[in-house]
């Protein structure tokens, strides 16, 4: 079993107000949860908190069974020459697997999210939004146990951010935490749980 329990949590970064209190839920495999909130409510703080980077200020956070946390940052990074196919492989490569069998996975991830037909494209001829599902296709690739998604619609288009939530509801039903935090209301309503951070930002 792999979940993660959060219980009573609350943060603040020193020389920032109490950004939230009080935070508990228990989320397991197989379940997608969007966190949401104002800008600056602390989404990104809360999947940091969930990561184990940074230590909550109070509560506590146990994880059972987490052993690979996959992360999605909110701005697309990668080397501007290199293939996007490259990209996605270079987790496979680096646990030693062959290079024919590592493309031959990354190509299949790849097309989950709508990527093949971009696979030799260098990094830096990508569009944004492909750069966005490239990111997500790398991480998955690694074959996380919990997936921590920061924003994983911002530069989509409607059509383009419902499949890759649809992608991210599939990829829970075979076993992962998926975590995503997010302003886009499709995105919410596409994940199974929503917790809303505003409800525990401290009243004045
Ligand atoms: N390491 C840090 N040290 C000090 N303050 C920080 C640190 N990280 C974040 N903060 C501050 O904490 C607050 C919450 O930041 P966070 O990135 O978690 O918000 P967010 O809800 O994800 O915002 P956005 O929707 O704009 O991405 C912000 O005011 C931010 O400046």
């Amino acid at each position: 079993m792999c979940y993660v329990d959060v219980r009573d949590v609350g943060h603040r970064f020193n020389g920032t107000d109490v950004l939230f209190e009080h935070v508990s839920f228990r989320i397991a495999a197989g379940e997608t949860m969007a966190v949401c909130g104002p800008s600056g409510c602390g989404k990104s703080t809360l999947l940091s908190i969930l990561a184990g980077w940074v230590t909550p200020m109070s509560g506590s956070v146990e994880r059972v069974g987490v052993k690979r946390v996959g992360w999605v940052f909110q701005n697309p990074y990668g080397v501007p020459e290199r293939s996007a196919l490259d990209h996605v492989a270079f987790p496979l490569l680096a646990k030693g697997m062959l290079r024919s069998a590592a493309e031959r996975e990354a190509l299949d991830v790849m097309a989950m999210f709508d990527l093949h037909e971009v696979a030799d494209r260098p990094f830096s001829a990508l569009s944004g939004g492909e750069a966005q599902r490239l990111m997500l296709a790398r991480a998955v690739c690694a074959h996380p146990d919990m997936l921590l998604v920061d924003e994983p619609t911002a530069q989509l288009d409607t059509r383009t951010a419902n499949g890759v939530s649809h992608v991210l509801g599939a990829l829970a039903g075979q076993g992962m935490i998926v975590v995503v935090a997010t302003h886009n209301e499709q995105t919410r309503d596409a994940c199974q749980r929503v917790l809303d951070l505003e409800r525990y930002a401290p009243t004045a």
